[in-house]
């Protein structure tokens, strides 16, 4: 007798060492990073999924708040070879169910095979397969998750003060809290608003950029954002992230699509198509831009199955990225990003069209 059950959408029920109780369901998913279980646990990105780790130790260097991209553990099961006390003791915290001693190579190859799929969890002293099963019967499927956006959003209109000149708005559609931190330590002031401001918001700031964050679940159930792209593109830059880029894109023209497994780790290599130079990427998505449409131009690519990660238009003064430029975890190759989107900013006198706002 197990103390722990998945129940796959293949069919399959796998049995695990329950580590904290509870019983739930998401879509499951990996990650093969090797270090940042912190910020994978707190990146808004991963709500509604179950959060498998490929590294086989989770928790040797401890767990510490500040590391934290979110002020919560957004999976709603994480899953590892090996978890230690302190995260187990983290997720307890949590109320998030946690398993582990599971054949979790065997999990991922599985995953890669067949492509991310549903899962019902249960774990306790009364756990059984057939619980396990019940509730993999209520899982409901990413693009299902229509209001996904509002879950994870801040409540209120926050503001970061940076010691320079430069305004960002940014539409927190889940927002990791290092994509604010690395445009505040380059002196911008961030003004975060909540998912489903509206245009009258984003023009009462006046800002220099406006920015569409990162964020969980299918691009097209974030029509708040998309609304705003389409409103202010052309007349104030516009930048965006990983989510942001697939919200972006599809207000300008584009399509997003849903990939097999996506892309979760700090190793995927990015070639810049001017250059020609690979970066190494921290990266955690599970859709993609199919065709960036006819406004933006595809700059960036993944080097391992060729996917969109770089969208760009001079005309327009936007800037995208797929991965995430603010490498928390993960290799500072793509820091630089955030000095592109910022000197959008330095946009007078450069042929570009800015929002003129009465002030009062
Ligand atoms: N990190 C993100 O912003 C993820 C974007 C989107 N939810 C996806 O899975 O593709």
């Amino acid at each position: 007798m197990s103390d722990a059950y998945l129940a796959l959408e293949d069919g399959r029920v796998v049995e695990a060492r329950g580590r904290v109780p509870g019983r739930t369901r998401g879509e499951l998913v990996f990650t093969t990073a090797y270090t940042g279980y912190e910020e994978s646990l707190t990146d808004p990105s991963y709500e509604e999924q179950v959060l498998t780790f490929s590294y086989p130790l989770i928790g040797n260097y401890g767990v510490r708040a500040e590391r934290f991209e979110s002020d919560r553990v957004h999976p709603r099961a994480a899953v590892a070879r090996e978890f230690t006390d302190d995260v187990v003791e983290w997720l307890a915290d949590e109320g998030v169910p946690a398993v582990d001693h599971l054949d979790t190579r065997d999990l991922v190859t599985s995953i890669r095979e067949e492509g991310a799929m549903k899962v019902g969890i249960v774990v306790g002293e009364d756990a059984t397969p057939e619980a396990a099963k019940e509730e993999l019967a209520k899982c409901k499927g990413m693009s299902e998750h229509v209001d996904i956006g509002t879950q994870v959003t801040t409540p209120e209109p926050t503001t970061y003060e940076g010691d320079g000149d430069k305004t960002v708005t940014l539409i927190d559609c889940g927002a990791k809290q290092s994509i604010i931190d690395s445009l505040v330590e380059r002196g911008a002031t961030v003004h975060v608003l909540p998912y489903g401001s509206t245009a009258d918001d984003v023009t009462a700031l006046d800002s220099d950029v406006l920015f569409i964050s990162n964020g969980p679940g299918d691009p097209e159930n974030f029509g708040a954002a998309r609304e705003l792209v389409e409103e202010f593109a052309g007349e104030v830059p516009i930048a965006g992230i990983c989510l942001g880029q697939q919200i972006v894109a599809s207000a300008l023209g584009g399509t997003t699509e849903k990939m097999a497994f996506g892309h979760r780790g700090v190793n995927q290599p990015v070639r810049d198509l001017d250059t020609g130079k690979v970066i190494m990427t921290t990266q955690n998505h599970g859709y993609t831009v199919a065709d960036p449409g006819e406004n933006l131009e595809v700059t960036q690519v993944n080097v391992n199955d060729d996917t969109a990660e770089g969208l760009e238009s001079e005309a327009l003064s936007v800037i995208t990225r797929q991965y995430h430029p603010e490498a928390h975890p993960g290799p500072h190759d793509s820091l630089g990003f955030f000095d592109d989107v910022l000197s959008m900013a330095d946009s007078e006198g450069n042929g570009r069209k800015r929002r003129v706002v009465a002030s009062d």
